[in-house]
């Protein structure tokens, strides 16, 4: 499927003309902006601190079993279990970025960005899962001209090695990232990329958020490979809540620190890149002054950012969880513990919402266990009436900038100050699909204005942040909710051949980035 190559770059620019001549004084009339001293551009941050988009192969490429393509466990999920996506859609074609991807990179340089953040299929380079079970050059020659596009307009790529497309071959062989086996044959897929791609990617990611993925496809169930246990009533085939997001985080830590080991023993030296992981986690208020609250806002946070980070720091999983998991908590034996500790050169990090925490002095249901309870905390999004910020389209986020930084700052005085990059920071709309309506996105310039600002007042207090990516560059399919949540700085108008629409967030990130 071409694009309109010309008639559309035409198009677009005259859209943009008269977008960018009103978009000052529509920006500045419309939004409630606050009066700032300084000019609020990027000149705020050091010149090297990079300004990005996120994205991801399953949520953008479409072409599923395209090009020699392997199914993935969503692939799998998602024809399977169409009554988990709330409008049952799924990637098959999704925003058709497989075969898009060169005038889509030329929007990103349009608009400024200094970096561009994709995921790579582990099942386009090996469609089974397995070197022994063949490569396949079309996905190679396909992520290497994606990756000299965007190289070629002077972007970088950050790129994500797993965004949770386990290859369905391996799940079907040993239950994927349930199996220690998965280690070495995600070590041999990611060795395939720093080959091939790791002279032009400076930066890696090897994960994405393994405490989403751990809790949506081990314990809820929600998302692949849909596991969870029988009480839970989510119409899994199996599973175990109780245990299984423990046993799959830990041997997602094991495959981590494997992939980085490999990174910097043999690839870094010659190719001076970076490699990381990105995590994601709300931040906590305490509910109330009382200590339980407090110390409730604390165990919330061991479980969403220190289950990970507190290995990938100290080579241990945080004291809470290991008193209140008990035996269901996997422990580290001394080489994996050396392993895993300080297996990262830069941390990433996503943020979406802030929740308040609550002690709940009730002990978790000792039948019916999920990891979800384990902390034992009422996480909630408001207090005595009053929510904790300002409603978005999504029920579960709502706008917490200051939230931001304070886990910044928390990040800084408790794990040692990391590099970090924000990878991921974003709002959504729901059930828009007028164009006019979805490119006036006035709240989202807010939402992005308030946490640039919360970014650079904890840069300003000493936190080692080195980049920003918003979720997300287009909308796409975001995962249980398919297409009715819209988080892009970019329309898709999925009624009229995925055309594409800068929003006025875009034009105003465009803005902000003029050097
Ligand atoms: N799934 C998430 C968002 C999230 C974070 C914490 C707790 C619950 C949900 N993580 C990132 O957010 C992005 C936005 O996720 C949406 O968040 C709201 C949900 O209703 C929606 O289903 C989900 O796609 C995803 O598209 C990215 O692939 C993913 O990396």
């Amino acid at each position: 499927m071409a694009s309109k190559g010309p008639f559309l770059a035409v198009g677009l620019l005259i859209f943009l003309a008269t977008f960018l001549a009103t978009a000052e004084f529509s920006v500045a009339a419309k939004v409630p902006s606050r009066t700032i001293s300084t000019p609020f551009n990027r000149t705020i941050f050091p010149s090297s601190f990079l300004f990005g988009a996120s994205t991801s192969s399953y949520q953008y490429e479409g072409a599923w079993n395209e090009d020699g393509k392997g199914p993935s466990i969503i692939d799998t999920f998602v024809h399977t279990h169409p009554e988990k996506i709330l409008d049952r859609s799924n990637g098959d074609i999704a925003l058709d970025f497989y075969h898009r991807y060169k005038e889509d990179v030329k929007l990103a340089k349009f608009e400024g960005l200094d970096a561009f953040r994709f995921s790579i299929a582990w099942t386009r380079i090996l469609p089974k899962g397995k070197l022994s079970k063949g490569v396949n050059q079309a996905g190679i020659d396909h992520y290497n001209s994606l990756i000299n596009e965007i190289v070629a307009l002077g972007i970088k790529p950050l790129v994500t090695l797993f965004h949770w497309d386990v290859p369905q071959a391996l799940e079907a062989e040993y239950l994927g990232f349930l199996s220690p086996k998965i280690v070495g044959d995600y070590t041999d897929f990611v060795e395939i990329c720093f080959k091939h791609f790791g002279d032009r990617v400076k930066l890696w990611s090897t994960m994405n958020e393994p405490w989403i993925f751990t809790s949506t496809g081990y314990d809820s169930g929600s998302l692949a490979p849909g596991r969870c246990s029988a009480w839970m009533n989510s119409n899994c085939s199996a599973g175990n809540s109780g245990t299984e997001p423990y046993i799959a985080g830990h041997n997602i830590l094991l495959a981590h620190a494997a992939a980085a080991k490999l990174y910097r023993q043999k690839y870094k030296p010659i190719q001076k890149g970076e490699i990381g992981i990105i995590l994601v986690s709300h931040w906590f208020e305490p509910f109330s002054n009382k200590p339980e609250d407090k110390r409730a806002s604390k165990r919330s946070l061991d479980f969403m950012l220190g289950w990970y980070l507190h290995p990938l720091t100290y080579g241990d999983y945080p004291r809470t969880m290991k008193r209140l998991v008990g035996k269901r908590l996997p422990k580290f034996t001394p080489k994996e513990s050396k392993l895993v500790k300080d297996s990262f050169d830069f941390l990433g990090l996503n943020y979406y919402t802030s929740n308040f925490a609550a002690h709940l002095s009730s002990p978790p249901n000792t039948v019916n266990i999920t990891s979800g309870t384990d902390n034992q905390v009422n996480q909630t999004i408001s207090r005595n009436g009053k929510f904790i910020g300002d409603p978005t389209g999504v029920s579960i986020f709502y706008v917490a900038p200051k939230g931001l930084y304070k886990i910044l700052v928390y990040m800084k005085k408790y794990y040692n100050n990391p590099p970090v990059y924000v990878t991921e920071c974003g709002m959504g709309e729901s059930n828009i699909d007028d164009v006019a309506r979805g490119t006036n996105d006035v709240q989202r310039v807010d939402f992005y204005k308030r946490h640039i600002m919360a970014l650079h007042r904890s840069f300003r207090e000493g936190v080692n942040v080195k980049a920003f990516f918003a979720w997300s560059f287009f909308d796409n399919f975001e995962w249980g909710s398919g297409y009715t949540q819209r988080f892009g700085i970019n329309f898709i108008d999925y009624k009229n051949n995925l055309k594409r629409y800068p929003k006025r967030s875009a034009l105003w990130m465009k803005r902000f980035l003029l050097k």
